[in-house]
């Protein structure tokens, strides 16, 4: 299973990420500079965090408009997997591949944190090595990380089971003193309909190599892996 992971102008956590799916996770894995328009080698695309185009206009509105992108709304609509993290989330809620937006955090600061996450949704290739309900531990770094959508579109998430992961207490409670952002129902993660394509806040990739002291994040990727294995067999 291959991995490819965006490169914008002003992305930052690209290596990150690759750092995490070639070197803890052993699979192959290329950055793509945002201008090429052939990925038909990959099986998994990572949008990084980051400020992408110095996020002039409104986070990831730029981004939308690289070249690289129609390949990858070709590559969702194959039902292959999308992830979208932190500016990769704004990039993919700009391009329509996922419902909402996100927009300025509720005090107007940016959020350098860690905090507890709720995964709500382990049904999905993104989260089968979760618990349901577990409670993690996950870095946040974010302006515009509120997570804003209409009433029917929130309704339909909740329905579906597209809120994959939510802010919480440490306990796991929902209230209003566990939300960092002010995002709508403690919003922290969504998939699309089909569940492959996930766009999050937080940084699992952050959160994945033991020597940072936390590895809550490694089991995102633990379960791409497993997903793919499944499916060959
Ligand atoms: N870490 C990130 O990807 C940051 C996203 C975006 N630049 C923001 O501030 O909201």
């Amino acid at each position: 299973m291959k991995f490819g992971v965006v490169v914008f102008p002003g992305s930052n956590c690209d290596r990150d990420v690759a750092y995490v799916t070639q070197g803890l996770l052993d699979c192959p894995t290329r950055l793509v500079w945002h201008q090429e328009t052939d990925i038909s080698d990959l099986d998994v695309v990572v949008l990084p965090g980051g400020f992408s185009y110095g996020d002039y206009l409104r986070c990831g509105a730029i981004a939308q408009f690289s070249p690289v992108m129609p390949e990858i709304i070709k590559h969702a609509e194959q039902g292959k997997l999308v992830l979208g993290i932190c500016n990769g989330f704004q990039v993919l809620t700009e391009a329509g591949l996922l419902p909402g937006a996100l927009i300025r955090n509720r005090d107007l600061h940016f959020i350098c944190d860690r905090v507890p996450i709720k995964v709500e949704n382990t049904r999905l290739p993104w989260t089968s090595q979760y618990q349901s309900g577990e409670i993690i531990t996950l870095p946040i770094a974010h302006g515009e990380g509120r997570y804003y959508a209409d009433a029917d579109t929130l309704a339909q998430l909740e329905d579906n089971g597209q809120v994959v992961f939510r802010y919480c207490s440490p306990e796991g409670e929902s209230n209003p003193e566990s939300n960092p952002n002010g995002s709508l129902n403690q919003i922290a993660g969504i998939c699309n309909s089909q569940g492959n394509v996930l766009g999050m806040m937080p940084h699992p990739e952050r959160a994945s190599d033991p020597m940072l002291g936390n590895t809550d994040g490694m089991k995102l990727f633990e379960s791409v892996l497993n997903a793919a294995i499944a499916a060959v067999r």
